[in-house]
């Protein structure tokens, strides 16, 4: 048995309960957290696990159950009781202020106020110390996703926490700031701090934490060592059965023009904003039956491109956009739907579904100017054909197999992967010719990823046009059938998926193009 075992514990949870409405999202809990240990928290989307750690961070209170810390009941009614016991929290979402300075977003999180200069001079050393070098003075929105996230971890540490819970901490990294952060938790945990680490990619859980819980339907199901299970082993634990592999047929061998369904023609587009990118010339052609992949590090345009393809962004040329063959580029969102495209943006909450609306009404919302027919009747008093939408609103929940706590619940109680799992569903639903989605699993179980990846295959085979743009190289690997990258605004040639290696990624990830001798998989930043 490991030392840590051994140790007393710093947190023991007890019988922990949280109930929503019918639902029991976290069922008589019970887990030990040890000193010195990164522990993994595992489970299917839903599963409970944010529930959990909101219970300990003092942003939800449970209904039953007792929290014990450093072997005394307490009761954490809000997170700067929290971080006064010790116990220090890095969201998967980034809560940053684009507009201030590092050290100004650090010196807003607080608790007790301290001269800005002071802020900065702490920050500075922290970062240096534990690998994490920061400029406080730097306005965040220059920063990169990588840079942010170093931000948010200085800021907890400057809390001095015994107890670091990170959700997600590494689906918005590249493998190179990834492998930083695991060697600032490895010095963290060999310091005698602990780590509750919430993370979907089991990979990095068997190489980093000592012990894992593993929930399904809000129960805990089990504890493991993770360095003696298989990533397949794991993802069984968390979803009771095996995960199937992606069948992927190659795509039908054509090149002829007509089958180009979505195309992109020299799309050039000035920054929008200080903390925007430029797009540079950009050209692409995707054709019916295939899945082309966008590779590159989060911020090198991505975001701008996805506006500018989807139509929220207007070009000043009709053809800098073609959809079947028609110009698009001066047309908005909802012609450039009516043209049979469909487009799922990165952010799902805000951007991807109204937070306070039903899953019904976000649908309806989604889809009453491309299908009227369906979802509206009368003559020219409109009313929503209310039937036709629940059925519509179920055929999706059962085809994606959403989890949710009530028949409609608004879009906000669905956990992060659910939601997901529906705005992919509904845009499914229309069988587009078109479809262009931007990180398709971020924040999705390992289940729910081979599904929704199956699915944009089946929908390329089926004769569509799919543009995946992700930060997931593996999922790239898994799907398309040719790739490209995107870096500072420009688009490589996209390179046919046999051709692909992950020293090439890399390269032209960090910008460097042509036949380099010495092979470095370069980061970015
Ligand atoms: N505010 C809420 N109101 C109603 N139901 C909620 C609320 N928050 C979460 N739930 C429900 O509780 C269950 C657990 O959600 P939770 O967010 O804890 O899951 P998770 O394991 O973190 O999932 P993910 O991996 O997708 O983030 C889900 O079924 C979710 O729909």
């Amino acid at each position: 048995m490991s030392a840590y075992l051994n140790a007393q514990p710093l947190l023991e949870v007890c019988g922990l309960t949280k109930v929503f409405g019918q639902l029991k999202a976290c069922d008589t809990i019970d887990l030990i957290i040890a000193k010195g240990e990164i522990h993994a928290l595992l489970g299917e989307n839903g599963a409970g696990k944010s529930t959990l750690v909101k219970m300990l961070f003092g942003a939800l209170q449970p209904l039953e159950g007792e929290i014990r810390w450093k072997d005394k009941p307490v009761v954490i009614s809000q997170p700067a009781m929290a971080r006064r016991l010790g116990i220090g929290m890095v969201f998967q979402h980034f809560s940053l202020f684009d507009s201030l300075t590092a050290a100004e977003n650090i010196a807003l999180s607080l608790d007790k106020s301290l001269p800005l200069a002071e802020i900065a001079r702490r920050a500075r050393e922290i970062g240096q110390a534990y690998g994490l070098p920061i400029d406080p003075d730097a306005h965040v929105g220059d920063l990169s996703v990588g840079e942010r996230q170093r931000i948010e971890i200085v800021r907890c540490l400057l809390q001095e926490p015994d107890l670091i819970i990170l959700d997600e901490p590494t689906s918005v990294l590249t493998p190179q700031e990834a492998d930083r952060l695991f060697a600032t938790l490895e010095r963290l945990r060999a310091e005698g701090k602990s780590i509750l680490y919430i993370s979907h990619r089991l990979e990095e859980v068997k190489r980093l934490c000592d012990r894992a819980t593993v929930l399904r339907h809000g129960k805990v199901v089990g504890h493991c060592d993770p360095r003696k299970e298989t990533a397949a082993s794991l993802a069984r634990m968390m979803v009771g059965n095996d995960i199937g592999i992606v069948a992927r047929k190659p795509a039908r061998a054509t090149e002829t023009a007509s089958d180009i369904l979505f195309e992109i023609n020299a799309l050039s587009q000035k920054p929008r904003g200080p903390f925007s990118t430029a797009l540079k010339n950009v050209s692409l052609a995707v054709r019916a039956g295939e899945v082309v992949g966008i590779a590159g590090v989060a911020g090198n345009g991505q975001s701008e491109f996805f506006e500018a393809v989807s139509g929220e962004v207007l070009q000043a040329e009709p053809s800098a956009v073609r959809i079947r063959g028609q110009a698009a580029g001066r047309l908005g969102i909802t012609q450039r739907r009516l043209m049979g495209a469909a487009f799922v943006p990165e952010e799902r909450l805000g951007h991807g579904a109204v937070p306070a609306l039903s899953l019904s009404d976000n649908l309806f919302l989604s889809r009453y100017s491309t299908d009227k027919k369906a979802f509206l009747r009368g003559g020219i008093l409109k009313r929503i054909a209310q039937n036709a939408l629940q059925i519509a609103t179920k055929r999706i929940v059962e085809r994606m197999d959403v989890r949710k706590s009530a028949d409609s619940p608004p879009a906000s109680a669905l956990s992060g992967g659910n939601l997901q799992k529906f705005i992919i569903g509904r845009e499914l639903d229309r069988t587009p010719s078109v479809l262009v989605v931007n990180q398709p699993t971020w924040g999705v179980d390992a289940g729910a990823a081979a599904h929704i990846r199956q699915a944009l295959v089946d929908l390329a085979r089926s004769g569509s046009a799919i543009l995946v743009i992700s930060q997931d190289l593996d999922e790239l690997f898994e799907i398309s059938d040719r790739i490209a990258v995107m870096n500072h605004g420009m688009l490589s040639e996209p390179m046919p998926i046999e051709d692909v290696t992950l020293e090439k990624l890399g390269l032209l990830m960090g910008g460097i193009t042509g036949n380099a001798q010495k092979i470095e998989v370069a980061d970015a930043h």
